[in-house]
């Protein structure tokens, strides 16, 4: 069991990095703490299986520290870093039976056969292996498969972390469901620190404690689903989690807000303020669909939008509106009325935030972040 702390870390693949563009793992610091159940959730191409690899000793940085439990392992090899990783397609010895296949990192550490075969039978009750422990691996379905992977990580009593790269990428729809409960059920009772990779948020939320969103290179945020949904802090995060994405439109300070040609929106003084001692080159506000307050009709301090179309999707409507230019989605729920062709709608002080080159303004916080 570890702790993984990354200090400093970046990676290039390029021998002669000419600036931050060359970086696959741009500068980061990071601590996923012991026993913890994490999500890398990133699109493609931002660094996510450079990272776990970094981690396993796959591949070294370029530069910093991977550390476990505050102990650098840049020198040691993967097989030496007590880490499992099971990768998009099953890594199973197909000659072997299911049994074996288990066995095999537990013999390989001259483990006595007795001990070998009860723990061997433990994992496999957990992953509902059982039946097939007899049977040889190349016979099994691509999800069998990806259980005697898992279950290799599972046996050893010396993995200090499971990494897991987009595992479920091969596993039809249906199994897949159940194959990330079995994963959280194992998570719950072995208190093993679990990162899990994936572009998809739905897998990332229904599996991990705390999600680190990747972009570019770098996290550029860390927190519960709630707190990703509800305070992105990057506009990356808000336009990658939800469905549809969060509204960001550009805009400019004025007295008291900001605006987008003919619109003002309000902003808190405390925002205005702290708007006013910053220097930025890139400004927007940003708003959840879910979030956008519709009027029944004209009322004061409600802004006018034209309604382009309706999209049912059966527990819920997409609204997509046209505001003074500016593209808007609003989500509206199954029994709320849906405007014709004008909508009148605001923004909840609450819920709109405020980004200053892609970065949240928090209302108390010192410094935008870099
Ligand atoms: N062996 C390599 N040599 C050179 N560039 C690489 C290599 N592997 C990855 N890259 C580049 O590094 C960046 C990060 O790639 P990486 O595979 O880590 O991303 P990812 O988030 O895991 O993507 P995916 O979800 O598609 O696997 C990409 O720009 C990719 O093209």
């Amino acid at each position: 069991m570890a702790e993984i702390r990354l200090r400093n870390l970046a990676h290039s693949y390029s021998r002669e990095p000419a600036g931050a563009e060359d970086y696959a793992i741009r500068e980061m610091n990071h601590v996923w703490a012991q026993g913890g159940a994490y999500a890398l959730l990133g699109p493609s191409g931002c660094g996510k299986s450079t990272l776990l690899n970094i981690i396993s000793g796959l591949l070294k940085p370029s530069h910093g520290e991977v550390l476990f439990d505050a102990k650098a392992v840049n020198a040691l090899p993967p097989e030496q870093r007590n880490i499992a990783q099971v990768f998009q397609f099953p890594v199973v010895y197909d000659t072997m039976t299911v049994f074996d296949n288990l066995a095999f990192p537990l013999r390989n550490q001259g483990m006595a056969e007795p001990q070998v075969m009860s723990k061997v039978y433990e994992i496999a009750e957990v992953l509902e292996l059982h039946p097939l422990l007899h049977r040889k691996a190349r016979n099994l379905t691509a999800d069998e498969k990806q259980k005697v992977s898992m279950g290799r990580g599972l046996v050893r009593d010396d993995v200090s972390a499971i990494l897991f790269d987009e595992p479920l990428t091969v596993i039809d729809p249906h199994l897949k469901w159940k194959l990330r409960r079995k994963l959280k059920q194992i998570h719950e009772q072995f208190n093993i620190t679990m990162v899990y990779v994936t572009h998809d948020q739905l897998e990332a939320s229904t599996f991990a404690d705390k999600i680190a969103v990747m972009y570019g290179g770098q996290i550029v945020q860390f927190g519960t689903p709630r707190e990703l949904f509800e305070r992105p802090s990057h506009t990356f995060v808000g336009y990658f989690i939800g469905s549809p994405g969060m509204n960001l439109i550009d805009v400019s300070p004025c007295e008291g807000g900001v605006r987008f040609a003919d619109t003002q929106v309000a902003l808190s003084a405390a925002l205005t303020r702290r708007l006013a001692g910053m220097t930025w080159k890139n400004l927007k506000i940003g708003i959840r669909p879910e979030f956008v307050h519709v009027w029944d009709g004209p009322y004061e301090g409600a802004l006018r939008a034209e309604v382009l179309h309706v999209e049912d999707l059966g527990t819920y409507k997409i609204l997509s509106l046209q505001l003074d230019g500016q593209p808007i989605k609003v989500r509206l729920q199954e029994d709320q009325a849906v405007p014709q062709k004008l909508a009148y709608i605001s923004f909840p002080a609450q819920w709109l935030m405020l980004y200053a080159d892609d970065y949240l303004v928090d209302e108390g916080q010192a410094e935008v972040a870099p």
